[in-house]
């Protein structure tokens, strides 16, 4: 079977773009219409591993992606960050004031918030993709839609970019999570970086004592995200990320933390991909 990399959208998108710079310019892959779909793909063993975006410098984290993860207890094998430019592309000729509707995935609607303030004229809606915009514009050949997507999307459906680089944020910039389902349990070399779950007591100073362990212990967090535990009101489980020099150490930490909270799960122990 050829070994297909699970990607959120088609050919042209932001997840397409990770997938061959993480796996190479020619991978296969299977093409979603969401990120359930993406976790379909990676279970049903119809890919080996999957591409994901979990959030983004300007609109934030897709929190619905953290609880995707952990339910299916998949696992993180590493990360990919992109710097994300955003287009507003139609047919070739139409101009912005053709333009009645744009369609794009809400994450790249939000990165591009301001732009659009000064276009109360455009009706902005959500849609699966950025390059599926893209695609169904140029094979419906519909005049006054645009879509918000790559230059290597208007490349590929053969449309014009009426504005380049719209998004706020001139650094907007996406993280991207590469994953495979949990049987796939080979270590990651020269792994760096640690994803931990936590749900802790809810008692005075529970969180606190976590942290105290990692600043004793001298590791660098690089992200803490509650999310809701979804089946007790107003419970919150932890998502921390954080950076390690020596495995064995990270381990001995593990354990303390174990001890410490109600629930521990490790989500992935993969390579730090800021450089
Ligand atoms: O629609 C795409 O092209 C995507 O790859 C999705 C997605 C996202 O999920 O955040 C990826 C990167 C950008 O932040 C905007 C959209």
């Amino acid at each position: 079977m050829e070994e297909k990399i699970a990607i959120q959208g088609i050919k042209g998108s932001f997840h397409h773009q990770v997938a061959r710079e993480y796996f190479g310019r020619e991978v296969p892959v299977d093409e979603c219409q969401s990120f359930r779909e993406v976790v379909d793909s990676l279970l049903a063993s119809r890919s080996i591993s999957a591409v994901m975006a979990i959030e983004n410098s300007t609109a934030g984290t897709i929190l619905p992606n953290y609880a995707l993860i952990d339910e299916n207890n998949l696992q993180i094998k590493g990360e990919h960050y992109i710097p994300i430019f955003m287009n507003l592309m139609a047919l070739p000729g139409q101009k912005i004031t053709d333009i009645k509707k744009v369609y794009s995935h809400p994450m790249a609607l939000l990165q591009c918030r301001s732009f659009f303030n000064d276009y109360p004229h455009l009706e902005l809606v959500e849609d699966t993709d950025t390059a599926m915009v893209a695609k169904r514009i140029r094979q419906q050949n519909l005049p006054g839609v645009a879509a918000l997507a790559s230059k290597a999307a208007a490349r590929i459906y053969d449309l014009e970019i009426i504005k380049e680089g719209i998004q706020t944020m001139k650094s907007n910039s996406t993280r991207f999570l590469v994953l495979s389902s949990k049987n796939a349990t080979s270590v990651v070399a020269g792994a760096n970086k640690a994803s931990l779950k936590l749900v802790l007591e809810n008692r005075k100073g529970s969180l606190v004592s976590v942290l105290n362990i990692l600043r004793d212990f001298d590791l660098d967090m690089t992200k803490i995200q509650s999310v809701p535990v979804v089946n007790v009101p107003w419970k919150y489980a932890f998502f921390i990320d954080i950076l390690f020099q020596d495995e064995e150490e990270l381990r001995k930490v593990i354990g303390i933390l174990s001890e410490l909270t109600e629930e521990l799960k490790v989500l992935g122990i993969y390579k730090n991909g800021l450089l």
